[in-house]
């Protein structure tokens, strides 16, 4: 196994934000088009990787294989004390794929950070040029936090679909190696360029932008308004791939570091603002999960309205956008008219993300705000 050291973060690029459009279905040869008119595929489509009637390729396709840890590479310990990763799994299955193998670090996904989502984003732009596709092992508490980081920030043309389980290798219903080979047919399929990073779990494909952990201990733990873009089911052998939608043109982001600080606050009922002045004074920005369509407490009106800094409202509801519909203190009209910044539909740990990617570049609070409310991401 190649271990490849961490590469840094990209210098800062002319440009403060780059949108880029991708048409779909791609082809293998052309797999990401600048097209502003680019718009879903009409049908599904299905196919195994390799078409019974295709020509062969001239080579075999090259697989690059990151493992970062999770309990895909977990196994209890043997000081008794619980699961901690330890060796990444095999590839099952995959004849005539060249794959090259990197772990650039071996985590639990709770001791993810994002240095760490910069360090992958650059191996992965290292190994892309050289290979077809891209798949990456990770623990499942945050992959969709590193998925969306991905989907911010690489502009590669190879598919990048990121796997994990939901039991390790000593369970008998360990789910690690049928991910991780999904992952693998995804990520080599012909008709997967052009969709940004995409998460393969249970056998449902997501897009990185909606996807969510749903579930703490279910196999199927992940799901997301409104729901997956493909499938990928066995017929004997042979993988059968469905996509059903092609995701919205998103922005990429080359920020040049990943050290903001943004700290993320949950609204309850009774929340009188505890926490906020000493969050507001550390953080460069702030993110709360709010109410419903992003409605607070009357108490944090008065803080959001003396607050410079930029604060991302987002909702601690599972779906749906956050909206300025209501004109009590502390509605959503009255938050926005204070300043603060509706997160679209983006969860709270993902408008973190994104708001941190933007400090990170540079970008002051009125084009955060602009990003924020024209969906650039
Ligand atoms: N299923 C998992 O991978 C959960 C684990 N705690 C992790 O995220 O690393």
């Amino acid at each position: 196994m190649r271990a490849i050291k961490a590469l840094g973060v990209r210098e800062r690029q002319p440009l403060p934000w780059q949108v880029v459009r991708l048409s779909g279905p791609p082809s293998p040869s052309n797999p990401q088009t600048l097209d502003p008119l680019a718009r879903p595929p009409a049908a599904a489509t299905t196919m195994p990787v390799m078409p019974s009637d295709a020509t062969p390729p001239a080579r075999a396709p090259r697989l690059a294989l990151i493992h970062t840890g999770g309990t895909i590479a977990s196994r209890p310990s043997p000081d008794g004390r619980g699961l901690t990763p330890q060796t990444p799994p095999a590839l099952p299955g995959l004849e005539e794929v060249q794959v090259t193998e990197a772990q650039p670090f071996s985590l639990p996904s709770p001791h993810m950070t994002p240095a760490h989502m910069g360090q992958l984003a650059a191996l992965i732009r290292e190994l892309a040029p050289t290979h077809d596709g891209v798949v990456v092992t990770h623990g499942t508490d945050t992959l969709e936090e590193t998925a969306f980081a991905l989907h911010l920030m690489l502009d590669v043309k190879v598919p990048v679909v990121l796997t994990g389980s939901m039991r390790h290798a000593e369970e008998i219903s360990w789910d690690g190696p049928a991910n991780l080979l999904d992952a693998a047919h995804v990520a080599l399929h012909p008709h997967s360029p052009g969709r940004g990073p995409l998460v393969v779990i249970g056998g449902d494909i997501f897009d990185a932008r909606t996807v969510t952990k749903i579930h703490t201990t279910a196999v199927d733990a992940f799901g997301g308004y409104p729901g997956p873009i493909g499938r990928i089911d066995r017929e004997g052998h042979t993988p059968r791939l469905h996509y059903f939608a092609m995701p919205e043109p998103r922005a990429t982001y080359h920020p040049a570091h990943l050290q903001a600080r943004v700290e993320i606050l949950y609204a309850y009922a009774g929340w009188t603002g505890e926490g906020y002045a000493e969050a507001a004074a550390r953080a460069d920005g702030l993110v709360i999960a709010a109410l419903g369509t992003g409605n607070l407490p009357a108490e944090l009106l008065p803080l959001i309205q003396g607050t410079a800094k930029p604060v991302v409202i987002a909702t601690r509801t599972h779906a749906g956008p956050v909206l300025p519909v209501y004109g009590y203190a502390g509605g959503g009209a009255t938050l926005v008219e204070a300043g603060a910044i509706p997160a679209s539909f983006l969860n709270a740990h993902k408008a973190r993300l994104l708001l941190l990617i933007l400090l990170g570049q540079g970008l002051t609070r009125e084009q955060i705000q602009t990003v924020f409310e024209r969906d650039e991401f």
